[in-house]
C-alpha cells in the first residue's frame, strides 16, 4: 500500500531535473549508503521551503553527495548564499564535481570538516539551517546553533532550522538499546527542541520525519 502511495505522491509531484537524477544515480554506483540522500519529494520539499521563505544565507550540515543542497540551491534568490559541510573528504569531488554542473552552483559554497569546528568560523547569522549531519550530534549542533556555550547564536529572531530522520524509522517511539547512540541523541534532540522556549516547532512525519523549528 505504502509503495503504491509513494508510487502516486512520486508521479504527481513535478519531477526530478535530469542533473539530480544524475545525481541520485551516480550515488548509488559510488557510495556505500546512498540512503542517505534526500531524494526526489524531499528534496523537492526543501527546494520549496526555500522559495517560500527567501533566506539570504542558508546552512547545510552534511552535504554527502549534495542532492539537498542542489535542491535549496535551486530555490535561493540571486544574492543568497548556501554554505554546506561535509565531513568526510571522499565525498568532495563528486559534490563539487555536481555543483559545477548546475546554474545554481555557484551560490554553494563547499566546506570539508565538522561543522562544529566550521560553522562558527563562517559568520552567519543563517535565515535557514538544514541539519543532516551524524545523529549522535544533533544535540551539539543545536547548542552551537542558539549559542548555547559561546553566547554567540548563529541563528535569529526568525530563522527556521530543518533536522532530518528525526523519527529514525520509528525507533525514537521503541525501547532504546543502552549502546544506541544514535537513537538516544535523536531522542534528546527533539525533547530539548519541544521544551526550549525560545522556537516553536512542528514534526513533519515525511518520510525519516522532519523537524521544522522556528526561531521566535
Ligand atoms: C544523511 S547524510 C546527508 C545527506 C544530504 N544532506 C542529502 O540530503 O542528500 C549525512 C552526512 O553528514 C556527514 N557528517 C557527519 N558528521 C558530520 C559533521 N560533524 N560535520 C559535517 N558533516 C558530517 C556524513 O559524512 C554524511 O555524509
Amino acid at each position: 500500500m505504502m509503495d503504491a502511495l509513494e508510487k502516486y505522491v512520486d508521479s504527481l509531484s513535478t519531477p526530478e531535473s535530469e542533473l539530480l537524477r544524475a545525481l541520485d544515480h551516480e550515488t548509488h554506483m559510488q557510495t556505500i549508503q546512498p540512503r542517505m540522500l534526500s531524494g526526489h519529494i524531499q528534496g523537492k520539499l526543501l527546494e520549496m521551503f526555500v522559495r517560500m521563505l527567501r533566506p539570504h544565507s542558508i546552512l547545510e550540515i552534511g552535504t554527502f553527495t549534495g542532492y539537498s543542497a542542489l535542491s535549496m540551491a535551486a530555490g535561493l534568490g540571486e544574492e543568497a548564499t548556501l554554505d554546506t559541510i561535509e565531513v568526510d573528504d571522499e565525498l568532495e569531488e563528486l559534490a563539487q564535481r555536481f555543483f559545477d554542473r548546475s546554474p545554481c552552483g555557484g551560490k554553494i559554497r563547499l566546506h570539508i570538516g565538522s561543522a562544529l569546528d566550521i560553522a562558527p568560523t563562517l559568520g552567519g547569522p543563517f535565515d535557514l539551517v538544514f541539519i543532516d549531519g551524524d545523529k549522535r550530534e544533533y544535540p551539539a549542533y543545536y547548542r552551537m546553533l542558539m549559542g548555547d556555550d559561546t553566547g554567540r547564536p548563529l541563528v535569529e529572531s526568525g530563522a527556521f532550522l530543518l533536522a532530518d530522520n528525526i523519527l529514525w524509522s520509528g525507533k525514537v517511539v521503541a525501547p532504546v538499546a543502552r549502546n544506541d547512540l544514535h537513537t538516544q541523541r535523536i531522542l534528546e534532540f527533539n525533547r530539548t527542541v519541544a521544551d526550549d522556549p525560545r522556537v516553536e516547532n512542528v514534526i513533519v512525519p515525511l518520510r525519516d520525519g522532519l523537524n521544522l523549528i522556528r526561531v521566535k
